[in-house]
């Protein structure tokens, strides 16, 4: 389509410029023509007046000889003589006529002794310019002329006819005859003389102005060349500067592009590279411009079947019109590469490839970006070991080849031992600390063909490969005595950890990655459960296997019963032990699980399986909005309640949403706070020390109160005690329960009551089994008692609230307390 108008509109534009010249030519030479041909016929009508004028005088000077002599000869010559005036009077006058007899006016001209060829040409100028002035004066001498040779006619015939008569003419007569003759000549002398004088004036006049004209339009047409080409130069001119301009801007852009620009020749000779295509070819001392393609750019291709070589070619064929699709690897004269999408498109004149542009794009960057996203994904960025999927992949690459095949390899599974504590009291970063430096230490431990990954957390995986089950064992215990002392110097704390690992040999009994990755975690779980810092081995039909496949069944309980809302709140009441006045009731809300069969299940069985499988904030929150309601919905004539313990896990305290979960608990019901006690156990509040804390600040300032629940069990931690904001501390009933047959046990709950109370909190004792510990402990000091011989769990109905019900205290402990 652009193809065909453009020629169109260029040879438009070629005419709008050439129509005045050619217009002015073409009036130039048509004067010019018409000039030469009317000077052509004015030379004619000039020749023809002076054959008029000599015939004229011929004519007069014969008349006169044969009026003197009546010699015959003489007037045959007059009339030869006259032949010529008469002609020429006689085309005059047939071209006067309307219509002019152009016939006549030709017989006359050549009779008048015209050259035939100017015949034509003298018609030609007295038809058209017979009323001009130049030719109007001409030819009214020319009649006066005519008028005298008129009367020398009229007076040749008298001659004539006096020789004819009989008498010869007197002397008298042929005086008279000669004087006429005489006054003829002098008339007409002038007036022929007038006539040549006035065509000479006239001709020369006609001369002048053909002259003034064919200048004149010379001078024209100089003046519109010219003009003409005057525009045409300042057309160019600023064709030019837009062209330079443009050409500016194009390189300026180019230079400024992120892109490598190199052009070619038709014949692949570089023609032009940008500042960026410098770059990326790197420092050479030679300038790539002029030098053949080839040897300016080579690719370097992963794909061996695509050589640099095909590349260049489709690149000088404009064939690669699209970037990305392929990754090149460009080759640096510093001899680097560098990864690179190159395009390449032909430049094309009237349909004729005339070079190519060929843009390359580095995308180092990207592909740097693309390898992390690939690393990232199989790595954790923390250590730079393989992560779980990784790991697992590899497993399960090597249990795809077969049992059979498979040479004895070991697999060990790692949980440091009591890593929260380090992120607690020395912060996360001591944490990461300590999971780098566990990472080196593992691998400087390791051999080559061994794969080693972080599963997550504070979990590592050992692939020990071509490794019988015996010095698996062996590098095993070396890594766990490694571990154990290992020491990590943060500030001025020296961090220690231990390994719980749990070994499994391959082939075994898994049949996939995840399964032999579980029994390995089960093992690991059993070394924990054998008090840390140990090595398990999974055997066939040990027990850990078996309670796995327990664990998951009570899982599945566990949401079951949820599912069908078969879980249901037990409350056992509290008794206060020093205050008689105390009215209020105090219980703790325990969880219980009513089986398919409606049998009750006490959450022994199944809180280990829910804490494993993290279903512990579930089933916290569950209680907390059940309780709650339980409290909303006390029966009129309920006794008052002056303290609800509920129990909170150790995941709950990690828990960010418990706090607002809480909160909107106690507005749904229309619950006093100060009527909440949660309860956590001392190994939990520990182990999340800052966020236990936190959450514990956080609800005492809306009014509720907080119990150390088990107090007494990992008394390496009773100096946080001072540390937790709690009102209650919980003597764990390990010690309670044979105190009075066990003088150390006894000796205990005195010591952590009295402890309690000199940090201000008021004490609890569980496990209260008879009269006999509760009146120890009242003698003691203790502020409550907890256990079957004061109340047993009772199901949190409505009733429970009621006097004389299950919420009621045994008669013994008012008695008690009174005495
Ligand atoms: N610093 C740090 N801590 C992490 C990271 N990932 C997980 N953790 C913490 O590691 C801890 C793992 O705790 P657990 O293995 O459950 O408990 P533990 O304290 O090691 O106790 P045991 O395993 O029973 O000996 C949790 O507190 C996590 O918050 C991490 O990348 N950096």
């Amino acid at each position: 389509m652009q193809q065909s108008t453009q020629p169109r509109g260029s040879r438009l534009a070629f005419w709008q410029r050439v129509w005045p010249f050619a217009l002015l030519t073409a009036i130039l030479v048509i004067t010019a023509g018409t000039s030469i041909y009317l000077l052509s016929a004015v030379r004619g009508i000039v020749a023809g007046e002076s054959f008029w004028s000599k015939s004229q005088k011929d004519a007069i000077y014969y008349l006169t000889r044969y009026a003197e002599a009546g010699n015959r000869e003489h007037l045959d010559r007059y009339h030869s003589a006259m032949l010529v005036p008469r002609g020429d009077s006689d085309a005059r006058e047939a071209l006067e006529k309307s219509p002019p007899d152009l016939a006549a006016a030709r017989k006359g001209l050549l009779q008048g002794a015209n050259h035939p060829d100017d015949i034509n040409s003298l018609i030609w100028l007295l038809r058209n310019f017979r009323h001009f002035k130049l030719i109007q004066e001409p030819v009214y001498y020319w009649k006066q002329g005519d008028e005298y040779l008129a009367q020398l006619g009229l007076l040749a015939a008298e001659v004539e006819q006096g020789y004819n008569e009989s008498k010869p003419p007197t002397k008298e007569t042929i005086r008279t005859w000669k004087r006429e003759i005489g006054l003829i000549n002098s008339g007409a002398s002038p007036a022929a003389k007038a006539f040549t004088d006035s065509l000479g004036q006239s001709s020369r006049r006609i001369v002048y102005i053909l002259l003034g004209i064919n200048c004149t339009l010379a001078l024209v047409l100089v003046a519109v060349w010219s003009l003409s080409t005057l525009r045409a130069l300042r057309q160019r001119q600023q064709t030019q500067s837009v062209l330079d301009a443009e050409k500016e801007r194009a390189q300026v852009t180019l230079a400024a592009l992120g892109d490598a620009v190199i052009t070619t020749d038709a014949h692949g000779m570089l023609t032009y590279i940008n500042p960026v295509g410098l770059g990326l070819l790197g420092a050479g001392q030679q300038s790539p411009i002029g030098r053949s393609l080839k040897h300016v750019l080579q690719f370097y291709s992963l794909d061996s079947s695509y050589s640099s070589e095909v590349l260049l070619k489709q690149l000088l064929s404009g064939d690669v019109t699209r970037r990305d699709e392929q990754t090149h690897w460009l080759r640096r004269n510093n001899h680097g590469t560098l990864p690179v999408k190159v395009v390449g498109s032909s430049i094309k004149s009237d349909g004729l490839v005339t070079g190519t542009v060929i843009v390359l794009r580095d995308v180092s960057r990207e592909q740097q970006f693309m390898d992390q996203l690939s690393w990232n994904s199989s790595h954790d960025t923390l250590t730079g070991l393989e992560n779980r999927g990784e790991f697992e992949r590899r497993l399960q690459h090597l249990l795809n080849q077969g049992r059979h095949q498979i040479k004895p390899c070991s697999l060990l599974y790692i949980d440091l031992d009591q890593f929260k504590l380090i992120n607690e009291t020395s912060s996360h970063h001591a944490g990461d600390e300590v999971l780098c430096e566990v990472s080196r230490m593992l691998l400087g431990n390791l051999r080559e063909s061994d794969s080693l990954a972080r599963m997550g957390g504070d979990e590592f995986g050992i692939l020990l490969e071509n490794c019988p089950p015996q010095a698996a064992m062996a590098i095993a215990e070396k890594l766990r005595a490694a571990a154990e002392t290992l020491q990590v110097q943060w500030g001025n704390k020296t961090l220690r950890t231990g390994f719980s690992m749990g070994l499994v040999h391959i082939p075994g009994d898994a049949s996939s990655a995840a399964d032999l990755l579980r029994l390995a975690d089960m093992a690991c779980y059993q070394a924990k459960d054998k008090g840390r810092n140990k090595v398990f081995v999974y055997t066939h039909n040990d027990g850990s296997y078996n309670r796995y496949v327990s664990e998951m069944e009570w899982v599945m309980r566990v949401r079951s019963a949820l599912d069908s809302d078969r879980f249901c709140l037990y409350a056992q009441t509290i008794a206060p032990l020093q205050n008689p006045d105390e009215r209020g009731m105090h219980f703790e809300v325990l969880l219980r699980l009513k089986d398919e069969q409606g049998q009750i299940i006490a959450p022994g069985a199944f809180i280990p399986a829910a804490e494993r499988y993290g279903m512990m904030p579930t089933l916290d929150r569950w209680v907390i909005s059940q309780a709650l309601q339980s409290l909303a919905r006390r029966p009129a004539g309920s006794r008052p309640v002056d303290t609800c313990a509920i129990n909170l896990s150790g995941a709950s305290l990690d828990d960010e949403e418990l706090l607002h979960f809480v909160k909107k608990q106690i507005v749904l019901h229309g619950i006093a706070p100060h009527l909440l006690c949660f309860e956590i156990t001392e190994t939990s509040a520990i182990a999340n020390l800052s966020n236990a804390t936190r959450l514990i600040q956080a609800l005492r300032a809306l009014g509720c109160r907080f119990a150390l629940d088990d107090f007494g069990v990992g008394m390496s931690s009773l100096t946080y005690l001072k540390q937790l904001p709690v009102d209650y501390v919980k003597i764990d009933g390990g010690f309670v329960r044979d105190m009075l047959q066990e003088p150390s046990n006894h000796a205990m709950v005195e010591m952590i009551n009295r402890i309690g109370h000199i940090l201000g909190k008021k004490t609890v004792a569980e496990f209260v089994e008879s009269r006999e510990i509760a009146r120890a402990l009242q003698a003691m000091g203790v502020d409550y008692g907890q256990g079957y011989a004061i109340a047993r769990p009772t199901p949190l109905v409505p009733e429970y609230f009621l006097p004389n019900s299950g919420g009621e205290l045994p008669q013994w402990c008012g008695e008690l307390i009174t005495q």
